[in-house]
């Protein structure tokens, strides 16, 4: 008996034969198809053995004992990683057999198709392939956006939520060191512009030796137009042994490359990728300059020139946690712990994931980082999206242009999100973050000097009311907006409420988009 026909030429002859024959038919194939597992069984899974089993299940002829039988054999094949890729790669996965199984009158076929899928993905590479190419084949996972203007939280809402399940190893923690000291060696940079700024002499004298290592670390670039003194700009220039010059405008400090912005003049740090940096890095950061960060940090002189001039001396939200902590992370055996992994600032570059489980569920978050472009059409119709805005952006200019204000530019980006064509049935979370350093600012710079129309003073919850207001404004599309107010580093704990009810949110909708509800 011939095997059946390839999908491709379903309606030869063969499918012709008489409807009376069809139980007998149904027999053979299943005796036939069963010998043919037998043939295979420890042979690896070509494309040519993957499309006999795809005739067998698409053919109508065959029973649904014959192509429960086959389905279950490859459920067992896809237990391999390598298997699992040639099915995934294969006609039968592509094609609309599948869908149809996973449709079947039939409970028994629906159960082994979902278990296939389970089995596919249960391989993490795969899984993330399958999610975003074939979203509508992993019926129980539901599929998250996080978007947001850089630097608005979205890593760090991320790692809370990682944290919330499975946490950081030691190894996932050791990786954060690099980007750790790359952070606490920038904010030292602009702490010693901010000491050049007010001058040495102006700083009282048990803080000067501070100031000089400070100095001598960090040299003013030349051309630097901060009022410095300018003996000791020549000595720290020539003592600082650890920076060779490579090429104009850039240097190499321990493992960092450190290249200047000619418009700005500022020094900007790059990691280098060879492996054998870390310990360098402990040569740069000696305790010496750990001591010296820890005291200037504390001059208010320092401080009020900083705060005066907020664009010109730009210090990451974490700087008052790093510079406190900064002894233990100069320490040689640094480690960097859960609280340093959410203030650490690293900027995304590629779309990273992580998964919370929900009963049957799983809820599957995508932080698509810079290439939003790319992957974006891939969540179109999907149940939520979370968007992350920072309270604290109100007096802050966009990275991309300087006449932009980063609010404004972050109501933009939400305007084109609610209202793009993809999104119309998705809801929107909307996280309002960064709420302690508005808390801090407020008082500071006038919410109405970015923002005219808004009358209500330093007050926290009229100012965070207002910010929302204009959200929601744009919301022309009138798509559910859930609006929650978070500091993203605060303790996992004090997020857990805001989690739940994100959470809930999120089940709902994918119960009513499943018309379940
Ligand atoms: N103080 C404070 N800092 C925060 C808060 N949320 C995030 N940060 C810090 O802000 C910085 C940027 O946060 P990320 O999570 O990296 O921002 P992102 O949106 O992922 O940025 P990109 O990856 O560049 O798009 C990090 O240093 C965080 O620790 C917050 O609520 N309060
Ligand atoms: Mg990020």
């Amino acid at each position: 008996m011939p095997r059946p026909p390839s999908v491709r030429s379903i309606h030869s002859w063969w499918s012709d034969l008489h409807a009376a024959t069809k139980p007998l038919i149904g027999v053979l194939y299943y005796l036939q198809a069963r010998s043919f597992i037998g043939e295979n069984t420890g042979r690896p899974l070509s494309t040519a053995t993957i499309d006999t089993f795809l005739s067998y299940l698409a053919y109508k002829y065959s029973s649904l004992a014959t192509k429960r039988m086959v389905l279950r054999h490859l459920s067992e094949r896809a237990v391999s990683e390598e298997e699992a890729w040639g099915l995934v790669e294969s006609n039968l996965f592509q094609s609309d057999v599948l869908d149809e199984l996973m449709d079947s009158p039939d409970e028994n076929m629906r159960q082994i198709a979902q278990w296939f899928i389970t089995r596919l993905t249960s391989h993490e590479p795969l899984r993330l392939q399958i999610l975003i190419m074939y979203p509508k084949r992993c019926r129980n996972i539901v599929k998250i956006l996080l978007l947001g203007l850089r630097g608005s939280g979205k890593s760090t809402i991320l790692n809370q939520m990682k944290l919330l399940t499975k946490g950081f190893d030691e190894h996932e923690r050791a990786k954060y060191r690099m980007s750790i000291y790359k952070n606490v060696l920038d904010c030292a940079g602009m702490l010693a512009r901010a000491v050049r700024r007010v001058g040495l002499g102006a700083l009282p004298e048990d803080m000067q030796v501070h100031a000089m290592v400070l100095l001598v670390a960090f040299p003013a670039p030349d051309g630097d137009d901060e009022k410095s003194n300018s003996e000791t700009e020549t000595e720290s220039v020539e003592s600082a042994s650890e920076i060779s010059v490579l090429h104009s405008g850039e240097a190499a400090i321990g493992p960092f490359t450190r290249r200047r912005n000619h418009e700005s003049g500022e020094y900007h740090l790059g990691i280098s990728t060879a492996a054998d940096v870390l310990p360098q890095t402990h040569a740069m950061l000696t305790p010496t300059l750990a001591d010296a960060i820890w005291h200037i940090s504390r001059v208010p002189a320092v401080g009020r020139v900083v705060d005066e001039h907020p664009a010109d001396f730009y210090l990451m939200d974490s700087v008052e946690y790093f510079f406190s902590s900064i002894h233990r992370i100069a320490h040689p055996a640094y480690v960097p712990n859960e609280q340093d992994i959410l203030h650490a600032r690293v900027e995304s570059t590629t779309m990273t994931h992580t998964s919370i489980p929900l009963g049957d569920l799983s809820i599957y978050v995508f932080d698509v980082g810079v290439e939003r472009e790319k992957w974006i059409h891939h969540f179109e119709g999907i149940t939520s999206i979370i968007f992350c805005a920072a309270l604290s952006d109100y007096d802050q200019v966009s990275a991309e242009d300087s006449r932009v204000n980063r609010m404004r530019e972050s109501l933009g980006l939400f305007d084109s999100i609610v209202n793009s064509p993809w999104f119309w049935r998705t809801s929107v979370i909307l996280l309002l973050n960064k709420i302690d350093v508005f808390r801090k600012k407020l008082s500071r710079i006038p919410l109405e000097r970015y923002f005219p129309e808004y009358t209500g003073g330093s007050d926290l919850n009229r100012a965070a009311k207002f910010i929302l207001w204009r959200f929601l404004q744009e919301n022309r599309a009138r798509l559910s907006v859930y609006p929650h107010l978070t500091q993203a580093t605060n303790d996992t704990k004090s997020l857990r409420l805001i989690f739940a009810a994100v959470k809930e949110t999120i089940l709902q909708n994918a119960l009513k988009d499943s018309r379940i509800l």
